[in-house]
């Protein structure tokens, strides 16, 4: 059934979402893509089908949230995969952002981002699991965010969200490693999204500033490196390979510096 990926993305209907969704219809991939509201579902789904490589590709669309109601998302991503074949890869790019400062910001911020960041990447990644725990094969991608790894000025409700995903990934890495299935983490930077310009409306000005010390990165730039890593994740054995090599290469570099300091101090003696 698969000799083409078919990968499953959440937030699919725009922004970074939709790139990855793009970079993998491009690649001949079977899309399913997973997000609120129906009419951007539809319009995007138009969009991303001008990019067909063959004519039996096929991109599917789950209104859903992810976040809200466990059994729902698990259900609806089944039936996804009962039409299309099972998934090989979910993105989860589903997510949003509030900023202000701390004491500004409503009980409800904290909970709903909480809810969207967090619980909607670990739902649907639990709904995928059991069966690429079969296949023994598949792979996962959370989708942080730069403020995952530095908390900063005006992220008090989004930073933590995005660090807890770390958390989520290493150690489920751990768990679902001897079933072949690869975790990546992606960091991305401020990001030329719908999501990224909303969220700019409401900015602190520290926040602002902060931001402006690195620039806006493209969507499209953003996927391609997201599609990447999670591609190449699975190569393990190159992986192994090259870490032996880097090793090796250490102490190549850490001979030459003895040997050269050696002959430096016999020079002095002469
Ligand atoms: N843009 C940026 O600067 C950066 C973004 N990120 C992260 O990347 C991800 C994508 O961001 P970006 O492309 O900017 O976001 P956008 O706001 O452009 O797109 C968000 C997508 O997620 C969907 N979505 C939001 N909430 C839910 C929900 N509860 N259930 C299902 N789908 C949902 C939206 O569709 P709908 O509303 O119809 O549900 C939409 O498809 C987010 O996790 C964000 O935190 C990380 C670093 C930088
Ligand atoms: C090793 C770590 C390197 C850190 C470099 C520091 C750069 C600071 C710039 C601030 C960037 C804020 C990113 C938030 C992006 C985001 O997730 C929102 N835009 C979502 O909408």
């Amino acid at each position: 059934m698969t000799d083409h990926g078919q990968p499953q993305v959440t937030g699919g209907s725009s922004g970074i979402g939709k790139c990855v969704a793009i970079e993998c219809y491009k690649q001949g991939a079977f899309i399913t893509l997973i997000a609120r509201n129906e009419n951007k579902l539809l319009q995007t789904k138009k969009e991303i089908e001008k990019y067909s490589v063959n004519d039996k590709q096929v991109v599917l669309c789950i209104s859903v949230d992810v976040s809200k109601d466990y059994g729902h998302v698990e259900n609806v991503l089944k039936q996804a995969q009962e039409k299309l074949g099972p998934v090989d890869m979910l993105v989860n790019c589903a997510g949003t952002s509030i900023t202000g400062k701390f004491e500004d910001l409503e009980m409800n911020c904290f909970e709903n981002l909480m809810a969207v960041n967090y619980l909607g990447s670990v739902y649907p990644s639990h709904a995928v699991i059991p069966t690429m725990k079969e296949r023994r094969m598949g792979r996962i991608v959370f989708v942080s965010s730069q403020a995952g790894q530095l908390g900063l000025f005006g992220y008090t409700a989004y930073s933590p969200t995005k660090f807890a995903l770390r958390g989520l990934a290493e150690a489920l890495q751990m768990e679902v490693k001897p079933y072949n299935i690869y975790i990546t983490v992606a960091y991305p930077p401020d990001t030329d999204t719908p999501g990224f310009a909303e969220e700019s409306k409401t900015k602190p000005l520290e926040t602002k500033l902060i931001s402006e010390t690195s620039s806006v990165c493209q969507a499209e730039q953003v996927a391609r490196i997201i599609v990447k890593d999670a591609i190449m994740v699975c190569m393990g054995i190159f992986r192994i390979v090259g870490l032996f090599y880097l090793g090796s290469f250490d102490s190549i570099v850490r001979r030459c510096m003895i040997q050269r300091e050696k002959s430096e101090s016999t020079d002095k003696t002469e």
